[in-house]
């Protein structure tokens, strides 16, 4: 099975205020269709890893591969499209644009990419929210829908431009068990039916269990 992303001896280092080896060489594969959790205690690195695995710092020594692409040591502008193109992302806080519809923030990515038309890019929009049961918010400014609804326009804004893999921290961190369980299907289906690679930072062992891996951190390593 192809491999979406691979993590080679990745090693970060905090420099202030004391110097402090926070990622100790680093290395795992996600398959295509896999769906893998990383848990592990707080403080272990879990936020660390998934921001340089996503490609938005940096400053970290090894490599790291995206679609069998080395893309460390990149520029930022051409890292900027990669991400947006390849990765998605959702967060335990949504980060929808308050004032806008739900379907103006799920077209945003795409706007953003600039390789399709406004039609083309409503057409997507539309897709990703049949998909997600909530073409019926479409028109809704995003301030005034629930919190798990707030969630599923955030997997369809991160689902826009058919990333390779979605990262996810805490997505369901703020999610009562109902919606929280929801959005595991839904996450459940996209790799089963699509064969999308999900890579999501969780505390919540119910839902790590359910997860085809769990990648066990402590204090910076990789255990299991
Ligand atoms: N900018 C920074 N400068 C120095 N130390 C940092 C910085 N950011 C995080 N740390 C430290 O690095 C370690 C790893 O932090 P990180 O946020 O990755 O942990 P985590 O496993 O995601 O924790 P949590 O589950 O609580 O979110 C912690 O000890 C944290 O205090």
């Amino acid at each position: 099975m192809s491999i979406v992303l691979e993590a080679r001896h990745i090693n970060k280092y905090f420099k202030k205020p004391v110097l402090f080896h926070v990622l100790k060489d680093i290395n795992f594969q996600i398959k295509k269709g896999e769906f893998a959790s990383i848990m592990g205690k707080s403080g272990c690195g879990k936020s660390t890893l998934l921001y340089i695995l996503s490609t938005m710092d940096t400053d970290y020594e090894g490599e790291l591969f995206l679609n069998n692409q080395l893309i460390t040591n990149q520029s930022s502008e051409h890292l900027s499209v990669l991400r947006n193109k390849h990765i998605g992302f959702v967060f335990q806080f949504h980060y929808l644009l308050s004032e806008f519809t739900v379907f103006e923030n799920v077209m945003l990515p795409a706007k953003k990419l600039g390789e399709k038309s406004l039609q083309e890019i409503e057409y997507d929009a539309y897709e990703k929210l049949k998909k997600l049961n909530i073409e019926h918010l479409a028109q809704k400014r995003a301030s005034r829908i629930s919190g798990g609804e707030k969630q599923r326009v955030a997997i369809a804004r991160a689902l826009i431009n058919n990333p390779s893999i979605i990262m996810g921290d805490e997505p369901t961190g703020n999610l009562d068990s109902y919606n929280a369980e929801n959005v595991f299907n839904i996450f459940k289906q996209l790799t089963d039916e699509q064969g999308l690679s999900l890579l999501i930072v969780t505390h919540d062992e119910d839902f790590a269990n359910k997860t085809h891996r769990i990648i066990q951190m402590a204090d910076g390593e990789i255990v299991v």
